[in-house]
């Protein structure tokens, strides 16, 4: 359901679309948007919902907004529904609450060409995947149109790099655990910008496996008495289960998240779950005692197992911990690492940087056709998987470094050191003034910027290019099918 407020598409929002209404100024260009007039037909019906007047309205869908919802006119009012694409007329159920509008797609009247037909059985309770309704095509047109927008001030990007079966890649799922109304345990993912659960069995985008054994541990709740944890009373043990699947190992890691650290019969439920899943290779306990919104805490008990999983990504092998960063698409991370190991142009000499590098994924990879590797990064279980992960590999030339990414550049640029070549990586945030500055004085030839949000990339790319670099090729990578996440890569180089 989306929710919005009545004064119109443009000023509307309470906080849950703060975001989007920063968004909306960012819309990717759409003729349809512009052009077609979307009417809104007088209510079919009206009723009382949940204690909201809603009403039936049968409307034409006028274009999309960043966030890949339909934009219907009705009543005068710019409204967004999810679900519903361009040119789509349907009837939308519309609610009042207070100052605010709720839209929910009823029925499509007459659906696009660009409309994907549900695959699966479980295709609607895909919660997260916001464009699941968009068929390969119109998901590839809509991620251009985004890159594209974003990146209009640096060049013209190269088209984006697709997957080729753009369903069950995640390697890393988090399923929250509560009681419905029924007082019956649920699992599922937090509805958007809420900590209401939305059970879901299964997803299009995650791993298969990782489903099943969620569902497992739920069947088991009941009969260990195990009771999910309640955000409001405080009450209760299992907050949320985190899965890791080795995509090419196989291995796969479990950990329970739960409230406290006393964990009633837990050699019996240990071994009950790997009696039905055989496959786990190993089993944590996290204690997460906090009221943010943070899924693991920092306590961590290894229950079963080695406490790590190791996959392979291309050609080397990572050990991975609980708390570490690894890219959840490992099928578009070895294209996304082999066209930003092409950009750098490495000779085999060069000094390169790793910066935010995680478990040393890039690092390692780049490395082997580089002279020296400098990572860094903040996690401390990540540069302790990046120290394990290079000694795995035999990598003689390369050295992690703990720390913030900003300071330890700052700290470079100040006794003067250079590189050839920095591979970043921040996170969705971007990077940061002291990051930025301190890349500049290093002078290095090229910059090969990784980024998943390509408004942060576009702010700091903007900073480097009025300090002496120009961006000379961008390229967008589908990191995340069904979701309106795009992955970029753009390649810098210093001005004569
Ligand atoms: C998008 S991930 C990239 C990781 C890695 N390059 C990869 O491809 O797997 C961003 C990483 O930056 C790290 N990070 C966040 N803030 C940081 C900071 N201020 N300094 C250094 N690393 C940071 C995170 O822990 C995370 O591992």
């Amino acid at each position: 359901m989306t929710k919005q407020k009545n004064r119109g598409y443009k000023k509307s929002r309470n906080k849950q679309y703060q975001s989007e209404k920063q968004n909306s100024k960012q819309l990717p260009p759409n003729k349809n948007r512009k052009n077609q007039k979307s009417k809104g037909k007088p209510p079919a019906a009206d009723k009382r919902q949940h204690g909201k007047k809603s009403v039936i309205a049968e409307v034409t869908c006028s274009g999309l907004t960043s966030e890949g919802k339909g934009v219907i006119e009705w009543e005068g009012k710019q409204l967004e529904v999810a679900n519903l694409l361009p040119g789509e007329t349907a009837e939308v159920i519309v609610s009042k609450k207070g100052r605010f509008f709720n839209t929910e797609l009823k029925r499509v009247i007459n659906p696009s060409e660009d409309r994907a037909y549900p695959p699966f059985a479980y295709y609607h309770e895909s919660v997260g995947c916001q464009i699941h309704h968009m068929n390969d095509q119109a998901q590839k047109r809509f991620k251009q149109q985004v890159i594209d927008e974003r990146m209009k001030p640096f060049g013209k990007p190269n088209p984006i790099i697709t997957m080729d079966h753009p369903y069950d890649y995640r390697n890393k799922n988090v399923m929250t655990f509560g009681l419905n109304k029924k007082r019956q345990i649920i699992s599922g993912l937090y509805a958007e910008n809420s900590h209401q659960i939305i059970p879901m069995e299964r997803s299009i985008i995650h791993d298969p496996k990782a489903d099943e054994i969620i569902q497992t541990i739920k069947g088991m709740m009941k009969s260990f008495k195990m009771q999910p944890y309640n955000e409001d009373t405080g009450q209760g043990f299992l907050r949320h289960v985190l899965i890791r699947v080795g995509k090419m190992s196989g291995e796969i890691m479990v950990v329970l998240v739960a409230a406290s650290p006393v964990f009633k019969g837990k050699n019996h439920f240990i071994k009950a779950l790997r009696k039905t899943h055989p496959e786990i290779t190993t089993i944590l306990l996290n204690i997460n005692d906090r009221n943010d919104s943070m899924v693991l805490g920092n306590q961590e008990k290894v229950l079963y197992g080695k406490g790590t999983i190791t996959d392979t990504l291309c050609g080397l092998e990572f050990e991975i911990s609980a708390k570490s960063f690894y890219q959840i698409n490992p099928v578009q991370t070895e294209k996304l690492y082999t066209r930003a190991i092409e950009m750098a142009e490495l000779t085999g000499e060069q000094t390169i940087i790793d910066a935010y590098c995680g478990i040393g994924t890039i690092g390692l990879v780049a490395g082997k056709r580089a002279g020296k590797v400098i990572g860094v990064e903040l996690n401390k279980d990540a540069v302790r998987d990046a120290i394990r992960n290079s000694k795995r590999n035999g990598a003689k030339n390369v050295r992690f470094y703990q720390g913030d990414a900003g300071e330890f550049m700052v700290q470079m640029a100040g006794r003067g050191e250079n590189a050839d070549v920095v591979f970043m990586d921040p996170p969705r945030s971007g990077s940061d003034e002291a990051f930025l500055s301190s890349l500049v004085k290093l002078k290095p030839k090229r910059v090969v910027y990784i980024s998943c949000n390509p408004e942060t990339q576009a702010r700091d790319l903007k900073y480097l290019v009025k300090n002496g670099y120009k961006v000379t090729e961008i390229q967008p990578v589908d990191m995340f099918p069904q979701t309106t996440h795009v992955e970029n890569v753009a390649l810098l180089e210093i001005k004569k």
